[in-house]
């Protein structure tokens, strides 16, 4: 499936050089005179995403403009517009019934009125993206618009309540789904959603049952929710609900959405999950239906764009170093120890990163976003070969979508279009094994795979308040009228970002920037190629 919309954008210079991205974001710098330019890009941050592509409107800047930085803000407003469900009907809104002050709905005469409380946040409040003011486009992980590196200001709308609402609580049917892989917090999430929906006044609360398919399959009923149903369910990993890969067609779900008279859809699930939100808040668009389609973005890659991290993703580093500390210890203990140890990450090697970032014991980090070779001078066995001789011991972290160019191209994909990814661990365990066997050097490799360990959990501490708010903006901007939009953090604050901006492609480790270098200080690992 893929899904297409067309935005106005004007793309960044990203001076990235190195990894096999580099073709992502090309400078733009241009004199030539303003140009609009139509293209349609599949993105490839790494090896292996599923096809997911996004039409954008791709404006080039003429610098000698004296006003381009006043054409680039004006594009960039344009571009994180949050769609709003009076874009297409004539609704008149109506003051919130969400108040921490009362005990019940504003008004009512129970508690204070909206005068005296000062917690909603206005439509104009706006959250800064970019923080740093890059000196030269050569700084590490310079992100520039112009050859100069100059500093433009660019908001994203603030997320939160408002003082007027849209919908009336007491009519809402509102719904719930989980897609994608399992992630830790998604069980937060959903206990967040039903907790302030009901804050609101909702009655009427439900989950779908096991992703989209949930829509469409006569034997998964809704399941209704409420705060006895959800108290405790943060307790447990998984989703309450359930989850999966591919499922029915968008029109399909929308006719199912008709059909259960659903006027909010919480969605939670990665970036595939997130076009199929878009197409869904798109097609009931078409039809106008007034419904606010709000996705959460979940993902223990950490590979959305824009955000500073997804839930479930500190969980998961969290999680790996139980791994990687087994791998060290059998490593230690082993003559010519070598731990192996393959984590999660499709695209981006975030896990694998910061997991090795954090245990302080890895040699060698491989991540998809930088390629390395096996063989010869310079290559990883050779280097591992070193570790032995000087340390007589070794610990790898590889993330599962580093290095598929070593192996060999699958055509297989999954019920939702993701290419089947080769099994990068296993090739390697055998390759290390092989390699000191013909050089007669003794080596033991003991391979760890924690796949799913790392994402079947509950989750931690600093990711359950991450879900807590998210859960809790999700409802907000549904209340507010906004449709077709997302919930992250953004340099710490929260936002609301419209889906199609966070979905281009997929984030990746930069390969130039502070992190990636802190990592490979860390490591001590030469670049092998
Ligand atoms: N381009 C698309 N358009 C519409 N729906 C999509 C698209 N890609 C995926 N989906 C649907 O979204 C759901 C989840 O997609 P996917 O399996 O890719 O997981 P994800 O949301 O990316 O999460 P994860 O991080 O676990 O991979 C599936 O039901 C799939 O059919
Ligand atoms: O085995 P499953 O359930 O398809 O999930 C595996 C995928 O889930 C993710 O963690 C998230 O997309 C990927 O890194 C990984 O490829
Ligand atoms: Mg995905």
């Amino acid at each position: 499936m893929a899904i297409t919309s067309s935005t106005n954008t004007i793309g960044l210079l990203n001076l990235q050089k190195t990894g096999k991205h580099s073709n992502m974001d090309l400078p733009l710098f241009h004199s030539s005179h303003l140009k609009v330019i139509r293209f349609r890009r599949i993105f490839k941050c790494a090896s292996q995403v599923n096809d997911i592509s996004v039409e954008v409107v791709k404006r080039e800047i003429d610098f000698k403009d004296p006003d381009w930085k006043k054409h680039f803000q004006e594009d960039f407003d344009n571009r994180f517009r949050l769609p709003h469900i009076t874009d297409i009907l004539d609704v008149k809104p109506r003051p919130t019934t969400f108040s921490l002050k009362s005990r019940g709905p504003l008004g009512d005469g129970n508690g204070a009125s909206m005068d005296t409380w000062y917690g909603y946040v206005n439509d104009d409040d706006r959250a800064l993206l970019k923080v740093i003011k890059f000196a030269s486009p050569n700084s590490a992980g310079a992100e520039c618009i112009d050859p100069d590196c100059s500093w433009v200001e660019q908001w994203v709308h603030r997320a939160g309540p408002r003082k007027q609402i849209y919908y009336e609580p007491k009519e809402v049917k509102a719904a719930i789904v989980t897609c994608g892989g399992l992630c830790p917090g998604l069980n937060d999430v959903i206990r967040q959603i039903v907790f302030t929906l009901e804050k609101y006044g909702v009655k009427n609360i439900v989950g779908i049952q096991f992703g989209y398919r949930g829509f469409c399959d006569e034997n998964l009923r809704e399941v209704p929710l409420s705060h006895q149903v959800v108290q405790n369910i943060n307790l447990a990993g998984g989703s309450l609900l359930g989850v999966s890969r591919g499922g029915p067609s968008i029109s399909d779900i929308v006719d199912s959405i008709q059909a259960k008279a659903i006027d909010m859809l919480f969605v939670l699930g990665g970036n595939g999950t997130h076009a199929g939100a878009n197409a869904i808040h798109d097609e009931c668009r078409k039809r106008k239906m007034k419904v606010s389609v709000v996705g959460v973005p979940k993902t223990i890659d950490n590979d959305i764009q824009l955000m500073d991290k997804t839930f479930g993703f500190d969980t998961a580093v969290e999680e790996a170093q139980r791994a990687i500390n087994s791998a060290y210890i059998e490593a230690q203990s082993a003559y010519h120890g070598i731990g192996l140890v393959k984590l999660m990450g499709r695209s981006s090697g975030f896990i694998a990163m910061h997991a090795s970032l954090s245990s302080g014991q890895i040699d060698i980090c491989l991540i998809p976003e930088v390629p390395f070779k096996l063989e010869g001078a310079n290559g990883l066995l050779q280097h591992l070969e070193h570790l032995i001789k000087t340390k007589g011991k070794a610990v790898v972290c590889v993330a599962e979508g580093a290095g598929q160019e070593l192996l060999q191209k699958s055509v297989a994909t999954d019920a939702s279009g993701n290419v089947v990814l080769g099994d990068i661990g296993v090739h390697m365990q055998q390759q290390i094994k092989r390699h000191f066997k013909n050089i007669g050097v003794p080596a033991d490799v003991k391979y760890i795979d924690p796949t799913y360990m790392v994402r079947a959990c509950r989750a931690n501490a600093s990711d359950a308040i991450l879900c807590t708010v998210l859960g809790q903006n999700a409802v907000h901007a549904a209340f507010a009228g906004f449709s077709g939009i997302t919930t992250g953090i953004c340099n710490i604050h929260y936002v609301y970002l419209p889906i199609p901006e966070v979905i281009r492609s997929p984030r990746c480790v930069d390969p130039n920037s502070r992190m990636w270098h802190r990592c490979l200080t860390s490591t001590g690992q030469p670049d092998f190629h």
